[in-house]
């Protein structure tokens, strides 16, 4: 099927299901247009495709072939140059459109700003929102504009949503602040281990949305992304949490976002594709499908 927003890039190289019988359906989103620190968010959704054929596609833990999974790859959003709020409005029709033919698919964003994961979020309607990320990202407005990157946890907490956040390690007084009064609750990256992820998000409703922003990873592994910071968490770590996550509550839809760089198989971009491997192999393998 033809999508209104989208257009073809580079596939994944095993064979892709269509849209309407999918489980899993890949969107990319290479908008990176209220990047305050290192550009280049715009070539995550080529850098995580390419990093992939670099992958296995058995996931030798799960003993489990992602290749023989139906996953669709619908391309990439036409973003709308330096406007993050109309960009995310074409994700959130996409993916309302892709729901409409098909409503058990689970998308799966690559990003591009995450800014954009506020289109998902529109389009889903999650109970909770469940991040990985090295920043709140909780400014009421940021550079002047509410859908910057920094502003999009704000945005989807007003829309009522319950929110969770792991690997923190940076944000303002203001941001600390809006969370403690709001009820949301983070871990900082210094405190981070596999019980806080559980305590926090046991309780949660669902169906969640699982967001990941590359930046939570220690910058060893994800040097180039939008704005990197030192002292993140581990892949394991990450991975082990995902896991439990899909295990024990429906998720409406994933994310991983944040990933830059202009050399296709950066760290980056091989830390984002492996990720995105070990999310479908944990839902399939452990998933509440
Ligand atoms: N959510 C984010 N990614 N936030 C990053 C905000 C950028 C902080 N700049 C600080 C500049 C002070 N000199
Ligand atoms: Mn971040
Ligand atoms: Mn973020």
């Amino acid at each position: 099927m033809e999508f209104l927003y989208t257009y073809e890039t580079l596939k994944l190289e095993f064979p892709l299901a269509e849209p309407e019988e999918a489980r899993y359906v890949i969107l990319g989103v290479p908008f990176d247009g209220t990047t305050s620190y290192k550009a280049g968010a715009r070539f995550g959704p080529t850098l995580i495709r390419q990093a992939t054929l670099n992958l296995e596609s058995y996931v030798l833990d799960y003993d489990l072939d992602i290749a023989e999974l139906p996953i669709a790859d619908i391309g990439d959003i036409a973003v709308v140059a330096g406007d993050p709020r109309k960009t995310a409005d074409r994700v959130r029709e996409t993916i309302e459109e892709l729901k409409r033919v098909n409503p058990n698919a689970i998308p799966i964003l690559l990003g591009g700003e995450h800014s954009q994961t506020l289109g998902a979020v529109e389009a889903l309607r999650p109970k909770s929102y469940v991040v990985f990320d090295a920043h709140l990202d909780l400014r009421d407005s940021y550079e002047d504009n509410p859908y910057n990157h920094a502003c999009v946890a704000r945005r989807i907490a007003e829309l009522g949503v319950r929110e969770a956040m792991f690997g923190i390690r940076s944000g303002t007084r203001e941001e600390v602040e809006f969370a403690e009064k709001g009820g949301i609750r983070w871990v900082h990256a210094r405190d981070y281990d596999f019980d806080s992820f559980v305590e926090l998000v046991e309780p949660l409703p669902e169906p969640v949305y699982l967001s990941v922003d590359i930046d939570v990873f220690d910058l060893a592994i994800v040097p180039t992304t939008g704005t990197p910071e030192a002292g993140g968490l581990g892949f394991w770590e990450v991975i082990e949490a995902i896991e439990w996550l899909v295990e024990n509550k429906r998720i409406a839809g994933f994310d991983i976002m944040e990933v830059a760089g202009e050399t296709l198989g950066n760290p980056t971009a091989l830390t984002a594709a492996k990720l995105l491997f070990y999310f479908i192999g944990a839902m399939e393998k452990m998933g509440k499908l």
